[in-house]
């Protein structure tokens, strides 16, 4: 029978359905600092931390002697972080079997990889070969191009033309020699991925029955897929990323050396510390993913087995909900002691990027008095670097242009001119298919602009980190799409910082959705499920989890289509929070500091004061050139199915003023900067 309690020390002795035990405690071992408690899963012992995971300090209510143990926990928990100290000791545990196994070294593994290859060898040929000419040519570049620059300065016409066709050639060479390089890695890549399956496979297949009596088809099945992939992953990105960082490393010290020897030192110095630190890191990085393949793996066991005897499964529920859990809590295990490595890794690894541009900056200041650097230069690079660190949200569109691939003749947007303030609420209307929406690409760079350019903060999107720059942009789309977890992880999602309830419900009070939240049985707990919530309810939880994000510019693309009338309702309440104005669309539009009218991608019309007569103007005169089609609402749901009924709802939650459907209304997309928001 099996027995679960969540208290981890406490546990007793569980064997899971529906035949190989599974055990997770010894009930006669004492609870001590970083005492270990043996989890054998399929032959693998591990060492798992019990009550350190938690937090220590928080006493056993069943335990008299609770407050000693804090303290004894606390101490226990503070040595265990010490370098050698037992949080560090995920590894399998020595007496396991698997630690008997005899460990697999980079070489040995490189072998078995050139090994598996065999024929095909001369891809990696190629591919090295491509490498270390894109890489040479790489360094290379800043050399030629700053003896050009003085060589044009000097008047010396000649060095100038020999230096600029060397340039040219380089430019060539990387940018072909790159992609042969990617090119034949990735073949490499493939041929090896699938011959590693193929002899893996086979050396399956041909495994004495006992074999297959010992091991469980989840375990196997995880090798033959999930770690193949993982093989692959490691090769197409790290083996790849290693061999040109080290080419390309060496060459750049070199250069580094001749040019300047104390900054070349003290650049070698900080990125040695920084390799022991990232090399500390990675093998404990290994262990714990190590260690969650192992867990995954039995997972996926308990999954398909449980699947495969479905009728008696489910004739014992309970037993199901323990299996499931208890796996869990091993990887739960281990990922919790990973995520508490992050952050110290992110600490560690920020403090030592800024001393570099402290350094840089020392050093960049000492070049500029003996003048090798222009004042010019080195505040461009720390202002480059400074403002980038907090976005003010200025974007300009300069002279853009733009077709969708796939519509190449079609001009969608044509010269076009938008300048967003930093601060400043614009909003942008203009009839369906007027290209608002393609606006909001561009800016979040799912396409780039064929003609003409995007700035942020003076900064051309191009130059920018796409990651970093979607980041610094909350969108709400449309038609938001929401997972299907609880309504907390849903506002929760996608946000970088650590998030409590309270910032998850102030998050959703700002976006008017707390209330109905709330009046939900399960309240933040409840799963979204697509007939609980209505379209309006939907784009709430949208808009609270762009507001969490605290972006730097805010993007509404008709994100409140659906909410007028569920709005009047605490608009009448005579509920005076931005909310309100955010809720409405036509009065989104009038807390914009300006309207921008757009027409077939062009601006044909702009407006500042958004509350005067001009605005208003705008306003009807866009409305009032939609083309007319009467809308084919029917007047009840009689005799419909419960989708053309939903269908209608929808229908007529779009439907605009005038009576006229939503789709025909000129409609808004608000550019909002945080701080704007928090002013409405
Ligand atoms: N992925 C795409 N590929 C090709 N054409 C597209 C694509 N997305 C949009 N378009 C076209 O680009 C034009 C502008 O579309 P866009 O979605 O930007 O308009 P919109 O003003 O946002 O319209 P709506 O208010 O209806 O959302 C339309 O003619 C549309 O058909």
């Amino acid at each position: 029978m099996a027995i679960f309690h969540s208290n981890l020390p406490s546990l007793a002795t569980l064997s899971f359905p529906p035949s190989k035990p599974f055990t997770i405690a010894n009930p006669k071992t004492p609870t001590k600092p970083r005492s270990a408690f043996p989890i054998t899963s399929r032959g693998i012992k591990t060492k798992c931390q019990c009550f350190d995971i938690r937090n220590p300090l928080i006493p056993d209510p069943k335990n008299d002697e609770g407050k000693d143990k804090v303290l004894e926990n606390s101490v226990g928990f503070v040595r265990s972080l010490w370098p050698g100290g037992s949080w560090w000791g995920l590894s399998v545990d020595d007496n396991a079997e698997i630690a008997a196994a005899k460990p697999v070294t980079v070489i040995f593994a490189l072998r078995r990889m050139w090994e598996l290859i065999a024929d095909d060898r001369w891809v990696v040929i190629v591919a090295f070969g491509a490498l270390v000419i894109a890489a040479l040519s790489e360094i290379s570049v800043p050399g030629v191009l700053a003896a050009s620059i003085f060589s044009a300065q000097s008047g010396d016409s000649v060095v100038f033309s020999r230096n600029s066709q060397f340039l040219v050639i380089l430019c060539f060479t990387s940018g072909i020699c790159s992609g042969l390089r990617s090119g034949c890695f990735g073949i490499a890549n493939m041929i090896l991925v699938t011959r590693l399956r193929e002899s893996l496979y086979s050396a399956i297949v041909f495994q004495d029955i006992p074999f297959f009596d010992r091991e469980a088809v989840g375990d196997l099945t995880s090798r033959l897929g999930a770690d193949c992939q993982q093989l692959s992953n490691v090769i197409r990105n790290n083996v790849h990323l290693i061999l040109r960082n080290a080419v390309q490393g060496t060459g750049a010290l070199v250069n580094l050396l001749t040019l300047s020897w104390p900054l070349a030192l003290s650049t070698l110095v900080i990125c040695s510390v920084l390799s022991i630190i990232f090399l500390f890191y990675g093998q404990y990085q290994r262990r714990a993913a190590k260690l969650t393949q192992e867990f995954t793996a039995g997972a996926n066991e308990v999954a398909q087995e449980t699947l495969s005897v479905i009728r008696t499964v489910q004739a014992m529920a309970g037993q199901v909900s323990f299996c499931k859990h208890s796996r869990k809590c091993g990887l739960w295990i281990v990922e919790y002691e990973f995520q508490y490595l992050i952050p110290v890794n992110t600490v560690i690894r920020n403090g030592m990027m800024h001393k570099t541009k402290v350094i840089a900056l020392l050093l960049g200041g000492m070049s500029i008095m003996c003048g090798h650097v222009s004042a010019e230069q080195l505040t461009k690079y720390i202002l480059y670097w400074l403002k980038l660190q907090r976005v003010m949200g200025q974007i300009q569109f300069v002279n853009v242009s733009f077709h969708y691939p796939s519509r190449s003749t079609v001009p969608i947007l044509e010269d076009m001119h938008i300048s967003v303030e930093a601060n400043e609420v614009v909003a942008i209307v203009g009839l369906s298919g007027s290209g608002k929406s393609t606006i909001v690409n561009l800016l979040l760079r799912y396409y780039e602009p064929s003609n003409g350019q995007i700035y942020l903060d003076g900064f051309s999107l191009r130059e920018l980190d796409i990651r970093w720059l979607r980041e610094k942009v909350g969108f709400v789309g449309q038609e938001p799409h929401l997972f299907r977890m609880d309504i907390k992880s849903n506002i929760r999602y996608g946000c970088s910082r650590h998030c409590e309830q309270p910032d998850i419900e102030w998050a959703a009070k700002q976006a008017f959705a707390h209330e109905f939240i709330s009046s939900l049985p399960d309240g933040y707990d409840t799963l979204v499920d697509d007939n609980l919530l209505s379209r309006g309810q939907k784009q709430r939880i949208a808009i609270a989890r762009a507001i969490l994000r605290d972006p730097a510019i805010l993007i509404l693309d008709e994100a409140t289509s659906a909410l007028d009338s569920e709005s009047e309702h605490y608009v009448k309440a005579n509920n005076l929070h931005y909310g309100d104005k955010l809720f409405n669309r036509f009065s989104t539009i009038k807390a914009a500091d300006r309207i921008v009218v757009l027409d077939a991608g062009r601006v044909i019309e702009q407006a500042v004061d958004t509350n005067d007569k001009e605005a208003m103007d705008l306003q009807e005169k866009a409305a009032d050139e939609v083309v007319e089609e009467p809308p084919v609402l029917e007047e009840t749901g009689k005799g419909k199915n419960m989708e053309q009924r939903n269908g209608d709802k929808v229908a007529k939650e779009r439907e605009g003023p005038k009576g006229l459907p939503y789709h025909q209304v000129p409609q808004p997309l608000v550019d909002f900067s945080s701080e704007a928001l928090e002013q409405l």
